[in-house]
């Protein structure tokens, strides 16, 4: 899994945008894969990145012809035109302003006559197009993926599924209130999601902290369904600052020397590595440090102020590699 750091959402956004626009122009399409498939999510947190993707079309850069796409979830009982719609929203932020023809653009029907039929047919539409290339997904401050709330089966399929108390809660914000969100949705399944060739969560914000620190540093639980994603052979989040304050094992990126050693000991790290950073200006540099978690809320103003010329960045361990 690799996981990306970003100073802020937008920069995360931007990330995910530029690359999924290389990945759309870089696909050749062939009689028997003539579609890069994307799989994708709603939410707050790709705003940014349909944003970007819209500026990219607009501006002649990026061509949607050879894409198709599949949602992620959608609301029972949501009429496609109804403005709180995983629909609408799809619709408002991305495709009615891009080139994608619209026959390709798939999302459940929440007013579905037989939702169990509606969630075979979409994973056997999923596969008419042979599978999905890129799955995008966002994740729930309880650490779902899709709508595939704690407890779900890890090799769970398309499904109409209850929504927790929490999540209702959480995306009555999108709503006028609490009581007109749906209380239960099809989603595709964990089981789907790990089913693509790659997968991408966007996670943004301080709420997503601990659902991150669950996802990647604890095991793989049906609890927070996102860690599923450790099985996946390729899997990448990409976060922001906010997102990793819970996250226990850090790399620190300061010059390496004794007084810093002294510093960094005092505040309880337990391993020190030395790799080099460049060629240039900086012969050695300290890699990774594993912090206790009862230093961790100091931890960033302590090392500003004993550090203050040096930017400090924060990756994580599996940064830069699938591993
Ligand atoms: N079903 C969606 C998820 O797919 C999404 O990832 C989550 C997070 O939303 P946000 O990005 O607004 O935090 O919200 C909903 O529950």
């Amino acid at each position: 899994m690799r996981l990306i750091i970003k100073k802020d959402k937008n920069q995360a956004g931007e990330y995910i945008a530029k690359y999924l626009k290389d990945r759309i122009k870089g696909f050749v399409p062939t009689p028997t894969r003539p579609y890069l498939v994307l799989g994708l999510p709603t939410g707050s947190s790709p705003l940014p990145i349909y944003k970007l993707l819209v500026e990219y079309h607009k501006a002649g850069e990026l061509s949607f012809k050879h894409v198709a796409t599949f949602n992620m979830d959608e609301y029972l009982g949501l009429d496609k035109k109804h403005p709180f719609s995983y629909h609408y929203f799809m619709h408002e932020n991305l495709f009615n302003h891009i080139d994608i023809d619209h026959r390709n653009v798939h999302i459940l029907n929440g007013m579905a006559s037989d939702a169990t039929v509606e969630c075979e047919n979409y994973e056997k539409t999923i596969e008419s197009y042979g599978g999905i290339d890129i799955f995008l997904g966002g994740m729930g401050v309880d650490g779902h993926i899709a709508f595939n709330e704690p407890g779900s089966s890890l090799a769970s399929r398309t499904r109409l599924k209850s929504l927790t108390r929490e999540t209702i809660l959480v995306n009555s914000r999108f709503f006028d209130n609490v009581s007109q969100v749906p209380t239960q949705a099809l989603t595709v399944g964990v089981g789907t999601i790990l089913d693509a060739r790659e997968v991408i969560l966007i996670v943004t914000g301080h709420s997503k902290a601990m659902a991150l620190y669950k996802t990647i540093e604890e095991g793989v639980s049906h609890m927070w369904t996102a860690s599923a994603l450790q099985m996946h052979k390729r899997a990448m989040i990409i976060c922001d600052e906010e997102a990793i304050d819970e996250l226990k094992i850090k790399t620190i990126d300061v010059k390496y020397n004794n007084n810093n050693f002294n510093v960094l000991h005092s505040l309880g790290v337990k391993s020190l590595r030395e790799t080099p950073k460049s060629k240039v200006t900086v012969s050695k540099s300290f890699a990774f440090a594993q912090v206790p978690f009862a230093v961790l809320k100091d931890w960033r103003s302590t090392i500003k102020e004993s550090f203050p010329h040096h930017h400090l960045n924060h990756h994580h361990l599996i940064n830069h590699k699938y591993k």
